[in-house]
């Protein structure tokens, strides 16, 4: 799929843009501090209705302004789509898609496929399970939809058992612990799907990743991950219940997927706890390529991919990996000098500098 343009206003530090992409390698580039990310995020947006910065929508306004306005047009299987994104303070997003709108930012996800690779990803693999929570909601999310509507549920439900928890602890009354009951099995239902989706979609990563980590690292690495749940789908229900005295005690739910973790083996070994930085770079780096052909498999399409500042982090036998795997998909690139690209490794076929909130197309003399 391309995204072929972005029109922002009051987004971050533009005022106003229009942006027209090639289908192949675009760099925008710049000074820190410029805007280069903000394009990013904007196109991010517009396929989660979140912002990959974890941003407030409050931030994401203009500073001194009221509303901004995000308008992208791609085009996926051949077919055209066009998101608006419409942002005010004290007030939910508005969007549409092709001028319809929708009531449920949900309802946004899976349009714009995106493989967005910053050094942020290196979390993934370094910090705690909540970022690895995240990273497979979030493809999940944007693969498929009933995932996502029962993790919209799972999610609900986590928030009202533990609100009901707090309450009981003030009340306790034999009404609340009957709604309790039925909180757990909901919990039950909507969290072994939740489950069920987190093994087939680490499965499948399973069977891209060891491969492209296998070339990363010229042979020398096994990569591979394994799903950790909180508990099994089978037991779920009992260890639900055999958890309420704690649960209760605790005022929160100590039971279920929100407490899932992955772990990343690299020749058996956890590579969070024995890796070194650049083992764990590379294995990010092999993730993400991972998510690409992922993606490709199932929308029977090439997502975008973006690449936020993560070249020079790269050694060159890395860079030139990445580089050689782009082939045919959209690639946006941003990074603060051109060399590493006028060195020439890569064919790039548009080039916008960015100063200050405006954007230019790169000429020869700049
Ligand atoms: N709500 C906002 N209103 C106005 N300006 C904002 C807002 N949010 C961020 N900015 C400005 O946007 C700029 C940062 O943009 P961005 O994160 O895209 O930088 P970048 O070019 O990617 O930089 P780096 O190379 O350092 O990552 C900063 O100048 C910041 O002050």
């Amino acid at each position: 799929m391309v995204v072929e343009s972005i029109d922002l206003k009051n987004f971050r530090n533009y005022e106003i843009l229009n942006i027209n992409f090639d289908s192949n390698v675009n760099i925008i580039y710049g000074d820190n501090a410029q805007g280069k990310t903000n394009i990013l995020e904007s196109l991010y947006l517009c396929s989660t209705s979140k912002s990959h910065r974890g941003s407030k929508d409050k931030e994401i306004i203009k500073l001194g302004t009221s509303e901004a306005h995000i308008k992208v047009n791609v085009k996926k299987n051949g077919i055209n789509y066009r998101i608006d994104m419409h942002l005010k303070h004290g007030k939910s997003k508005g969007i549409a898609i092709n001028g319809i709108p929708i009531r449920k930012a949900v309802e946004l996800f899976g349009i714009i496929n995106i493989v967005l690779f910053s050094p942020e990803d290196l979390n993934i693999i370094k910090n705690g399970p909540s970022e690895r929570r995240r990273f497979m909601d979030m493809e999940l999310s944007q693969l498929d939809k009933i995932y996502l509507s029962n993790l919209v549920n799972y999610n609900k439900v986590v928030n009202q058992r533990n609100k009901l928890l707090k309450d009981i602890s003030f009340n306790p009354s034999k009404e609340s612990l009957e709604t309790l009951d039925i909180w757990d099995i909901q919990l039950v239902k909507f969290g072994k799907e939740i489950i069920k989706g987190r093994v087939r979609f680490i499965n499948q990563l399973n069977e891209i990743v060891a491969d492209i980590h296998s070339k990363l690292t010229g042979g020398k690495e096994k990569l591979e991950i394994k799903y950790i749940p909180n508990v099994s789908e089978d037991n779920f229900y009992e260890n639900v219940s055999e958890s309420r005295d704690r649960d209760l005690r605790y005022k929160v739910t100590n039971v279920g997927p929100h407490k899932d973790d992955l772990v990343f083996y690299i020749n058996g070994q956890d590579v969070r706890k024995f890796g070194s930085q650049g083992q764990q770079r590379t294995a990010a780096l092999s993730l993400k390529l991972s998510e690409i052909e992922l993606v490709k498999i199932i929308i029977k399409d090439t997502p975008i991919l973006l690449l936020d500042d993560v070249l020079s982090e790269l050694d060159s036998n890395r860079q030139n990996f990445l580089i050689n795997s782009i082939g045919d998909i959209q690639t946006i690139i941003t990074c603060t000098g051109l060399d590493e690209f006028i060195n020439s490794r890569i064919d790039v076929n548009k080039i916008f500098r960015v100063v200050n909130g405006q954007v230019f197309d790169y000429k020869e003399e700049d």
